[in-house]
């Protein structure tokens, strides 16, 4: 597995190459982390995902948007292994890279032991384990997982030590170290996020895939949430996210993928794929004279509001 260490990126050129890119569906990048091709997912009739080709770029905070029922969880369960893609029948199978290593069908363990690790839309902080205990299971070299690691007692509790001091490190970082060992159960929606985050860099991930890392974060905590992604990205490590916050899109992507009804629609910079008619139309219908530039409709609870009228029409209409 690379280092996240490994890639210290310049900021400047890398928005640089960005921003010399075609804005279109599936543009190659410099140097992509990730590159997912043909991945089709199908529940019933029902194509959720369907994504022809593409490419993350290494280095880079990219920001997947859509709305509600894009797919774009769905696409994030299929990378992760946690869904398995739908193959076969005259289509090309489902496959993907990631950091030089090609999957088609992996199980969640090895898409983890190969650097990308997720966070989840509603937390998985473990309610009944304190706060330690939740990050040492993100370790990536439990004692228990080596059989021979774990019968030598001086090697397990070398690793287990090595471990302990990761996880304070990134407690401190978190603002979690006064919560140490507090059950998880007890801490605010914002604080499970922040943990969760947390137990996610317990592996050195290259790349952490980030669930709508927003949701149910109070105000007061959103600063710094953003602060520790941008914090990530500085150190090298690649972050993709799901949200719904356009806020959030704006001031902190440098590269911003569009999902609609299960296809990539767009991609590009912020400023442009926000604007961009045919991005503006998948969020508000055809009719519209509003732009996702403007801060008034940036707004999640509007954006939200707009998704519920739109989909309470289609039912009436249905
Ligand atoms: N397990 C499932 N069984 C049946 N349909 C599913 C399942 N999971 C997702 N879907 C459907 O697939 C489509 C895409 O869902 P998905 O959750 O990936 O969208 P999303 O873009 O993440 O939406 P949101 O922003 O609301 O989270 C939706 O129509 C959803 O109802």
């Amino acid at each position: 597995m690379s280092s996240a260490h490994d890639y210290p990126y310049d900021r400047d050129l890398l928005k640089k190459e960005l921003a010399s890119l075609d804005q279109v569906p599936g543009v190659a990048k410099p140097d992509p982390i990730l590159t997912a091709d043909n991945v089709v997912r199908r529940f019933g009739g029902m194509t959720a995902v369907d994504v022809d080709h593409l490419e993350v770029q290494r280095g880079a905070i990219t920001a997947l948007i859509g709305p509600n029922g894009a797919g774009k969880t769905t696409f994030f369960n299929l990378v992760t292994g946690f869904d398995r893609p739908n193959g076969g029948s005259g289509s090309p199978a489902a496959s993907w890279s990631f950091n030089g290593q090609t999957f088609s069908r992996p199980s969640a363990t090895k898409v983890a032991r190969s650097g990308m690790i997720r966070t989840f839309q509603l937390t998985k902080a473990l309610t009944k384990m304190t706060v330690l205990e939740n990050m040492l299971i993100g370790a990536a070299n439990q004692p228990g997982e080596n059989l021979f690691v774990g019968l030598v007692k001086p090697l397990w509790a070398k690793r287990e030590r090595e471990n302990i001091e990761r996880a304070e490190e990134l407690l401190k970082r978190f603002k979690l170290d006064a919560k140490r060992d507090d059950m998880a159960g007890g801490l605010s929606g914002g604080q499970k996020k922040l943990l969760e985050m947390a137990r996610a860099l317990m592996s050195e991930p290259s790349m952490i895939m980030l669930d709508e890392p927003m949701a149910g974060v109070n105000p007061a905590l959103t600063q710094s949430l953003l602060e520790h992604i941008e914090q990530l990205r500085d150190e090298g490590t690649t972050v993709l996210f799901v949200e719904h916050d356009m806020h959030m899109v704006r001031h902190i992507s440098d590269w911003v993928v569009v999902m609609a009804q299960g296809r990539i629609i767009a991609e590009g910079l912020p400023e442009d794929v926000m604007t961009s008619p045919a991005v503006v139309d998948a969020y508000l219908g055809a009719h519209h004279d509003r732009d996702l530039g403007d801060d008034d409709v940036m707004n999640t609870a509007m954006i939200r509001t707009i998704e519920a009228a739109v989909e309470e029409e289609a039912k009436e209409e249905a």
